[in-house]
């Protein structure tokens, strides 16, 4: 059996590669002291090799691939490709491919699994808010690019450093806010909403009514206030263990 590593910029999401719609999460924040968590996740099983992608710091993937093979496991980390040929083709459009993030090429691969040969608004809320657009084209399906934004929390916490007054925000969103943290609470769900409103825009404006799928560590506390726009979303907790294990899969396979 082999174990899944989605490592992010604030927290490393792991499931095993026979069950991967039921994801552990590890909150890192960026330090080293969530080792022992791996550790003992490590010891539940036999793993025989551990797939996984990064976008962290370098510093934090290679003591997180010591540790993993201190155990005598095997680590693969998968970064973006040209071309993924599994049981579908999903072809990047990305100018270097590499550049894009893993999490986001899995994510997409993940999506397309769960939602075949259809137009896809993968949105993942994480440490940052990226919002991409997939669509089916002569028989493959298109990676064809994506929108960059700080998350709620960096939005929340930029606001803090980048000015002398305004505090940390906590409450709920008001159409009319009438005191300081409503008016950020509210002023970053809607800038959130605004980003994933335009990338459905463009879609739509190229002919597509996509389906939106989305995904992240917000997922939960964000989706009310989509479902609110776009009734039809889907929350999907799992989309980038999920595209793990198919490319672990294909990678396997070749
Ligand atoms: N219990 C939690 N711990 C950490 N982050 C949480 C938690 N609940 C919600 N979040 C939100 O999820 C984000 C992290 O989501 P995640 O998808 O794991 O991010 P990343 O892939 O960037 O590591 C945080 O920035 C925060 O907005
Ligand atoms: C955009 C991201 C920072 C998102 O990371 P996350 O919020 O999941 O930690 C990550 O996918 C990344 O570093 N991407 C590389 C640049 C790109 O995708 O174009």
């Amino acid at each position: 059996m082999n174990l899944l590593i989605d490592l992010g910029n604030t927290a490393l999401k792991w499931a095993t590669s026979d069950d991967p719609e039921s994801p552990h999460t590890i909150v890192h924040g960026g330090s080293h002291h969530f080792f022992e968590k791996l550790r003992n996740a490590l010891k539940e099983k036999p793993f025989a090799h551990v797939y996984g992608c990064y976008v962290t710091s370098r510093d934090l993937t290679l003591s997180v691939t010591r540790l993993i093979e201190s155990f005598g496991i095997k680590v693969t980390w998968l970064k973006a490709q040209d071309c993924f040929n599994g049981p579908f083709s999903l072809v990047n459009s990305y100018k270097t491919p590499v550049q894009l993030g893993s999490d986001r090429w899995h994510a997409a691969i993940g999506a397309i699994s769960f939602l075949p040969s259809q137009p896809l608004l993968v949105v993942h809320v994480g440490t940052a808010t990226t919002v991409d657009c997939v669509f089916p084209k002569d028989g493959k399906m298109i990676f064809a690019g994506g929108r960059i934004a700080p998350g709620v929390v960096l939005m929340r916490d930029s606001l803090v450093t980048g000015t002398a007054t305004l505090p940390k925000a906590d409450g709920d969103y008001e159409d009319f806010p009438t005191d300081t943290m409503t008016a950020i609470v509210t002023g970053i769900v809607d800038s959130q909403l605004g980003l994933i409103e335009r990338g459905m825009r463009v879609m739509q404006s190229h002919g597509f009514e996509p389906t939106l799928v989305l995904a992240g560590g917000a997922a939960s506390r964000f989706a009310p206030y989509l479902k609110k726009e776009f009734p039809k979303s889907i929350v999907k907790h799992n989309l980038v263990l999920r595209g793990l294990a198919l490319r672990a899969e294909s990678e396997m396979l070749a």
